[in-house]
């Protein structure tokens, strides 16, 4: 890695490409940054750590410019009018205009010349010259390519181009790494670092502790707005002290989950088959999913009753069951929290109580509220310790990890006979994702079989009893148990990232 390891002590004020100092941002009553701040070296890979809520959200948009300070300053290079474009957030997908090409992308956001033929040309000269920094071979293959036809970590690829085609020195990257394989997991990061070389910095916004110290040198903790770790450097502070200085008191790496014991009563078998494999679960196993998206999702659909045909056939207590919607899998006991929270998670234009009393709803038949709803929804806040300023308030004014407790907080009330998740502790912090996996161990405790889906193959060693393992092609390749789950089997099983 190219950027100098410094402790707290040794900084060099001119060397920082961007410097964010004392900076104050409130909405409303709620004051979220109380004097942050973020100082990154030319050429630096930084981690932004905190729990949820932390305010790494609000810093970030502040200085990528989509929100306006209280108080304090920003400065790029030293200069305090800096061009917004120094700092570019990559975003995984979403963010390119899929039937344009791929060249299009990277240049039609900052095109200087509209007019001439000539400037078509240079432009795509330009955008050229900025994908084979990134990746010589993407730029040979797929500059005319329509955005749609490339895979998720080209995508990430071409939104790096465009970032520096536009002049970015900073680049911002939140979790990069769920659903990528292992490989391309590789050529991201070789990317990055090859970046670094060249003075380009990353901001790496994450909770997953593997992802931060296999790329980052130097990490900021924020906690309640607060810096409380100002450029440490990761070869001199452990993953227990990093955690600590969140506010968390939890060891980093989450302990096994105590095994649920199967409930003597409502004791439930569920055998799911698909051409050449059967899985047969009872009530109180967690089975872990394990893949590239193709293989879970037809595991997932199919319980849910979102696809048609079905992927797999399911037969419970001996009964073949076949769900022929969302509704009618709700109806028989089935619980869901989807991995996609914007599209298919929250309620965004609702507040929290309908977010949480949406399953109960659409189980009882019920359209109208109930007065019952405030004090399960209240319940609900109080059991999974969500802090939101009321039920009344909108999604919006809670963090993404707390959203993602929102969503787990929908299956306390109905409780499900099947509980299916994707990815729920994404975009979670570490304290958090422990009280996830209590969740979890007690749902199955309770008599629930759970199914789970995860890219982050530590927290499936540690809470699952067997892990049914997808390969790129979405076969499944094998069913761990737990005494031979650990990364490398996984990794080896997907060919996915441990
Ligand atoms: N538009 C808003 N209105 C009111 N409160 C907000 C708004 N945006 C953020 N907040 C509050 O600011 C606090 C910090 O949120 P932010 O999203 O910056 O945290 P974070 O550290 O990024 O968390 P996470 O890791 O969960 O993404 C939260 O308590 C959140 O409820």
């Amino acid at each position: 890695m190219s950027a100098p390891r410094e402790t707290q002590a040794g900084t060099n004020a001119t060397a920082f490409v961007l410097e964010a100092k004392q900076i104050e941002k409130s909405f409303g009553a709620t004051h979220v940054l109380r004097g942050a701040n973020l100082r990154i070296r030319r050429g630096e890979i930084h981690a932004l750590l905190g729990g949820n809520g932390a305010g790494k959200s609000t810093l970030i948009r502040i200085i990528s410019g989509s929100h306006r300070l209280d108080a304090g300053s920003i400065s790029i290079d030293g200069r305090l009018d800096p061009n917004p474009n120094a700092i570019a957030v990559v975003f995984q997908e979403l963010a390119l205009l899929p039937h344009l090409s791929v060249a299009e992308n990277i240049y039609l956001p900052h095109r200087k010349c509209a007019f001439a033929r000539l400037g078509e040309a240079a432009c795509y000269a330009e955008a050229r010259a900025a994908l084979a920094l990134v990746d010589e071979e993407l730029a040979e293959r797929t500059l005319d390519w329509p955005v749609a036809q490339l895979d998720l970590h080209e995508r990430q690829f071409v939104e790096i181009a465009r970032a520096l085609s536009s002049g970015a020195r900073v680049l911002l990257l939140d979790e990069p790494t769920a659903n990528l394989t292992f490989s391309e997991t590789e050529r991201l990061f070789g990317i990055l670092r090859r970046l670094a070389q060249q003075g380009i910095s990353t901001l790496l916004v994450s909770h997953r502790m593997g992802e931060i110290r296999a790329l980052a040198d130097v990490c900021t903790v924020l906690r309640d707005g607060r810096s409380v770790l100002d450029r440490v450097a990761l070869s001199d502070i452990s993953d227990e002290a990093i955690v600590e200085a969140m506010g968390q008191k939890s060891s980093a790496v989450s302990p096994p989950a105590p095994r649920g014991a199967p409930a003597a009563s409502a004791r439930m078998q569920i055998v799911l088959r698909s051409p050449g494999v059967s899985l047969s679960v009872a009530s109180g196993e967690v089975l872990g999913l394990a893949g590239a998206p193709a293989g879970p999702s037809g595991v997932i659909e199919t319980l849910i009753g979102a696809s048609r045909p079905a992927a797999w056939q399911i037969t419970i207590d001996g009964i073949d069951v076949r769900f022929s919607s969302p509704a009618e899998a709700i109806r028989a006991g089935v619980g869901y929290v989807s991995g996609d929270r914007a599209e298919k998670g929250i309620l965004a234009t609702l507040p929290i109580l309908d977010n949480i009393v949406a399953a109960a709803r659409v189980a009882d038949r019920r359209i109208l509220a109930s007065s019952r709803e405030a004090t399960a929804a209240q319940t609900a806040l109080d059991t999974l310790s969500i802090k939101a300023s009321s039920i009344d308030a909108l999604p919006q004014t809670v963090s993404g990890g707390t959203q993602q407790k929102l969503l787990l907080a929908r299956w306390l009330a109905p409780a499900p006979k099947i509980l299916v998740l994707e990815e729920p502790t994404r975009g979670v912090d570490i304290g958090t994702k422990r009280e996830i996996y209590a969740m979890i161990r007690d749902a199955a405790a309770a008599g629930c079989v759970v199914v789970w889906w995860s890219t982050e193959f530590t927290e499936l060693i540690a809470v699952c009893d067997r892990v049914v393992a997808f390969d790129l092609s979405g076969q499944a390749s094998g069913v761990l148990d737990r005494d031979e789950l650990d990364e490398v089997s996984l990794s080896r099983a997907t060919g996915m990232a441990a």
